[in-house]
């Protein structure tokens, strides 16, 4: 609802709809309503417009969002309108944040004054619409073209100085100022100045006749950043009509422009994501405890052991927590090295305006270099990031566990190792959990955070309540080799050396993955990270190709097929990027660069196979390249190793890039229809058989499809529960 108060002779209509006064359809109504009551008061010279509790209206709701309501009237259109139409001053008080359908409304009003704290923008872009209060062509008119373009384009929230510096916020409000008091006096002394050019819908955009320059630079632009996105383009063609027609025009093409995304499966993905990515903290461990019952315990102190490439990365996200952090390295130069390494990546924040000055400080003094383990006897939480072996780590959490308090949480960033075998090596196996970060760990926003056979409500409360002070998605998932993201990935890769095989070179595949809209493909991703970490990986399961004793099939490996070119690469010394040449060649950048050794070497092995390289269709080798990864998806929720689909899917777009337009790789499977997925895959199953066990079809995808056919994804667990409970 909104509410209406008077402060002697200006109106104050108030927003209040909590948690973020969200302008659903009965918030619109009051809004309308009361807006009348002001414009009818002769004893009213001026009206406030403001919200109630944390924010200003931060948007439409997006509930509302492909339900009919969200088309009743009144529409937010018809309040801007209002606002702009009103024979009084109008004024916006916006506090927390203007956003979307909010910041339609400010712009309806005639001025806009902001706490200095609060954030603006039009983040319709990243739900996959438009803004289609008018924003499309309004903004630019007080912003310019050039501004609105990006701001639009991107979605990004922006502080409220930023506004004032273009002219969109008229007056600041310092931190700790009344904003609603401000605005008063603001309006009162507006009575009686012409409203004319405070009217948008009046005003022309300023740099209207840049108009096909701009649109190419950002074309450009938002093509190499937003890949395959639609919405991004439809805001720039619609913004464009901002500059070449009259606003009546403008604001049909905007109208337009927002029925097409409306009607995209890429809104659709865009809006599961937003709700996704909150629904991830409301976690649940079957059987132990959920979000709602767990209660986290209290650190202050973690331990960091281990800083190579993930434990100085762990250890500056908990330094920006405000946790006190012990590093331990045993090798004194190995300890130095890392400590160097944070202290002047914190510098470079610094320097960079990431972190004030005092962050800066209370950070640097927060790090407690320790080369032994008696060391951290007293902290709260310890992370492992040791090298990846089970007798090593077992080792380090015996001792952890002999000389850390009782109360101490042990937590290891193993990326595939078992979390219970970890356990077993101490005597608080209900203290011990997996916290796994994504390199570089501070900047990657994923942390997936797994729970062993007997860790207690509290451990988990406690590591997913880190991961929300540590700012990350973090998502919950049961124990397994390779945890969820890992153990989808495998096949992912495993797969694309079958394609380079049979029918295309690394460039090919990349391209089909790049135009689907990952920012790189499965190739580049392997010499960014380094192909060595899979051949470590293949080497502790014995199956490289260096490995088999003589007259092993070089594509076998058991009954199972394999394709060893991945470690010719290693063996040749291709490790990628950091050596300078992989699946590609690098000459002095990041580019990837096709090289004809690599051809060479894939051609030759072809060879020696007899393997005479066929045709293969974009949609092949796309369906060859995902499918799997989904197929396996379906296993990890039929195991229960994920709770929902959701989880999933935001493991895959925080950890591994999965372009967001569309949703995630369960909500893509989704999209193309269940029974479609599962045809391809059955097919490819009866081709490969046993020797190609990814191809399997999974139990519950199988079932779903029998029984469903294409349930909405948010039905998927549920009808599988009812089933199982009846079976
Ligand atoms: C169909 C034709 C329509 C035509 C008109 C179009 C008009 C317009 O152009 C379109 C829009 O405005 S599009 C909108 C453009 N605006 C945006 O895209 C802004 C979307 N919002 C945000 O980005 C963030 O919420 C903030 C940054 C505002 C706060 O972040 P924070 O402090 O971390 O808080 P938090 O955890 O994020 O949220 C707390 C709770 O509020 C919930 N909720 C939030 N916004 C909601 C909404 N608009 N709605 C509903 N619910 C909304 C959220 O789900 C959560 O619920 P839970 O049940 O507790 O999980
Ligand atoms: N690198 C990645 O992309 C990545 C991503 C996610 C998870 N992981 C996991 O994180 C862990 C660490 O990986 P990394 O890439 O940072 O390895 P790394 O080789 O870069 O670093 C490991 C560090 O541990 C130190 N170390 C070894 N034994 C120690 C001990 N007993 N006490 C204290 N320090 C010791 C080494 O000196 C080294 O600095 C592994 O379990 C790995 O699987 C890695």
């Amino acid at each position: 609802m909104a509410l209406y108060s008077r402060e002697d002779d200006v109106a104050i209509i108030a927003v209040n709809n909590p948690p973020m006064n969200a302008l659903s359809h009965h918030v619109r109504k009051d809004l309308i309503k009361f807006l009348k009551v002001a414009e009818a008061d002769e004893n009213v010279t001026a009206i406030v417009l403001c919200g109630d509790g944390r924010t200003f209206p931060v948007g439409a709701d997006i509930k509302e969002f492909h339900k009919s309501v969200s088309a009743l009237g009144p529409t937010i259109i018809d309040i801007v309108h209002a606002l702009e139409k009103s024979s009084k001053p109008t004024v916006a008080a916006i506090h927390g944040s203007a956003l979307g359908g909010g910041l339609e409304l400010a712009l309806g009003c005639h001025y806009r004054i902001a706490m200095s704290t609060s954030k603006v923008g039009l983040p319709e872009v990243k739900l996959g619409i438009l803004p289609g209060a008018g924003g499309t062509q309004r903004l630019p008119r007080v912003i310019g073209l050039d501004n609105a373009m990006k701001w639009i384009a991107y979605g990004h929230h922006h502080p409220a100085g930023v506004g004032a510096s273009l002219g969109l916020i008229d007056r600041i409000v310092a931190k700790g100022g009344d904003i609603r008091r401000s605005a008063i006096l603001f309006a009162r002394s507006m009575v009686g100045k012409g409203l004319g050019q405070r009217r948008l819908s009046n005003v022309s955009v300023p740099d209207a006749s840049k108009v096909e320059e701009l649109m190419a630079k950002h074309l450009k632009e938002v093509g190499l950043r937003t890949r395959g996105a639609l919405a991004p383009v439809v805001c720039l063609q619609v913004i464009k009509s901002s500059a070449l027609l009259s606003y009546k025009d403008g604001l049909e093409s905007e109208r337009q422009g927002m029925m097409t995304l409306l009607a995209s499966s890429e809104s659709k993905a865009q809006i599961y994501s937003f709700f996704s990515e909150r629904q991830v903290s409301k976690w649940n461990a079957p059987g132990i405890a959920n979000h709602a019952t767990a209660k986290p315990m209290q650190v202050r102190s973690i331990a960091v052991v281990g800083l190579g490439t993930m434990g100085r990365g762990i250890a500056i996200s908990s330094l920006k927590a405000g946790k006190k952090t012990y590093v331990v390295e045993l090798n004194s130069k190995a300890l130095a090295a890392g400590v160097k390494y944070i202290r002047g990546y914190i510098e470079t924040m610094k320097k960079r305006a990431q972190i004030s000055e005092e962050q800066a400080a209370a950070m640097q003094s927060a790090i407690i270099p320790v080369s032994s383990y008696n060391g951290i006897a007293n902290v709260d939480l310890v992370i492992e990031a040791v090298f990846e072996n089970m007798k090593i780590k077992k080792e380090i959490f015996g001792k952890l566990d002999k000389v850390c308090k009782p109360s101490t949480i042990l937590a290891s960033n193993t990326s595939t190792l078992d979390i219970d075998e970890i356990a077993s090596a101490t005597k608080r196996p209900e203290k011990v959990a997996g916290m796994h970060f994504f390199a570089p760990a501070h900047i990657m926003l994923l942390l997936e955070n797994i729970y062993g056979r007997k860790s207690s409500a509290e451990t988990i409360a406690t590591i997913m309540d880190i991961g929300k002070q540590m700012k990350k998605i973090t998502v919950l998932v049961g124990n397994c080799v390779g945890f969820v993201g890992n153990r989808m990935y495998g096949y992912y890769t495993t797969e694309s050396v079958f394609i380079l095989e049979e029918a295309a070179y690394p460039e090919q595949v990349d391209k089909v993955l790049t135009d689907y809209g990952f920012a790189m493909g499965r190739f580049q991703v392997g010499d960014l990270s380094g192909n060595d970490i899979g051949y470590k990986i293949r080497t502790g399961l014995g199956i490289t190709h260096k490995q088999q004793p003589a007259g092993t099939p070089e594509r076998k490996r058991g009954v199972l097929r394999y394709c060893p070119l991945g470690d010719f690469l290693v063996e040749k010394g291709r490790l990628g990027l950091k050596v300078g040449k992989g699946w590609y060649k690098y000459e002095g950048s990041r580019t990837p660069i096709p090289d004809p050794e690599v051809r060479k070497i894939i051609d030759e092995y072809r060879t020696r196979h007899h393997i005479v390289p066929r045709d293969i269709s974009s949609e092949e080798v796309l369906q060859r390249m995902l499918y799997p990864l989904i197929n396996e998806g379906f296993k990890i929720l039929e195991e229960g190793i994920a709770a929902n689909p959701w989880d999933i899917d935001m493991i895959y777009q925080y950890g591994y890039a999965w372009p967001r337009h569309t949703g995630g790789p369960m909500y893509y499977a989704f999209t193309i229809g269940l029974p479609q997925v599962l045809k391809v895959i059955e097919e490819h199953w009866k081709a490969a058989g046993a020797s190609e066990p990814h191809w399997q079809p999974s139990t519950m995808l199988t079932w779903l499809v029998e029984n469903h056919g294409n349930p909405d994804i948010s039905q998927w667990m549920p009808l599988m529960q009812k089933h199982k409970s009846k079976t």
